[in-house]
């Protein structure tokens, strides 16, 4: 085909199309400063009381009503990305907002997962340790922490900073990331306050049991409470056997069904929304 400039027609067609596009972002500029503006109005009703505003049960509960309705080209993971600005946007009108995260450097995966997760605007420190990230957040200098999921063999002797937590006070309130897998580099966010239901969560329960306690029994009577692990994960502390277990559904530490295990100490160590599918690859 000979190289021509484009013709009247297609010039026009473009024009009809951005003259649309232009119409759509006026609209949808109109409803996120409406949107603004009712946050404002929650803000200044001060009915979400003091601490953090953040509340990231209900940002997951906005996020998959809106994946479930969601239909054409636009991706879901870009639908994600943009209320997760949104949600950030709304935090930050609500009061200050900051993030400490644990990464051993600034390009790591847990320090790249807190910047998708709590936008690039919003202030975020990498500190060298899970305590370093969790004294920053406790001294009043950031808002949440973001730290590794615990594992069984954690990197480094404070790589088990669940065994620690300063809990009720601190507690975990979600697990990123929220949308897909992210080869699997995952998080958990603590913060200064409870967290709240999704509507399809999982909650940590650590129990600490005698030293020696057999795994499988730990096991067993996690089960004979009623109360379903999606997995368990063991840690020998001085004189104690600690576990850490994923429990299904939205537990709180009044539970009836905790009085059922055989361990005086059993703990809920916060819950988190389960994350969603990602795009098909
Ligand atoms: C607006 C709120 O505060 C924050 C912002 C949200 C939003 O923009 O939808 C949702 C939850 C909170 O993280 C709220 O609590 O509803």
């Amino acid at each position: 085909m000979p190289d021509t400039a484009p013709t009247a027609p297609a010039e026009a067609e473009i024009a009809a199309l951005r003259a649309e596009i232009d119409a759509i972002d006026d609209a949808m500029h109109d409803l996120l400063m409406k949107r603004a503006a009712v946050v404002a109005n929650l803000a200044g009703s001060r009915a979400k009381g003091n601490g953090t505003p953040l509340r990231p049960g209900r940002e997951a509960a906005v996020l998959r009503r809106l994946l479930a309705r969601h239909t054409g080209p636009l991706g879901r993971a870009r639908v994600v990305r943009i209320w997760r600005e949104i949600f950030m946007a709304s935090t930050a009108i609500q009061g200050a907002f900051s993030v400490a995260v644990f990464a051993p450097t600034p390009q790591s995966g847990q320090a790249r997962l807190a910047r998708e997760h709590f936008g690039p605007i919003t202030p975020t420190r990498v500190h060298p340790t899970p305590a370093r990230a969790l004294a920053a957040m406790s001294a009043g200098e950031a808002s949440v922490a973001v730290l590794p999921v615990p594992t069984e063999e954690p990197e480094g002797p404070e790589g088990a900073w669940w065994t620690r937590l300063d809990v009720p006070r601190l507690q975990v309130v979600a697990r990123l990331p929220f949308l897909g897998d992210d080869g699997g580099t995952a998080a958990l966010v603590v913060a200064p306050v409870a967290p709240d239901p999704s509507g399809e969560d999982r909650s940590l329960l650590l129990i600490e049991a005698e030293d020696g306690a057999a795994r499988g029994r730990i096991a067993q009577a996690i089960a004979d409470a009623g109360l379903q692990a999606a997995s368990i994960l063991f840690e020998r502390a001085e004189g104690a056997t600690l576990a850490l277990a994923d429990i299904e559904g939205f537990v709180r530490q009044d539970d009836a069904r905790l009085a059922a295990l055989p361990w005086a100490r059993r703990t809920i160590l916060g819950a988190y929304a389960v994350p969603v599918a990602g795009d098909a690859p």
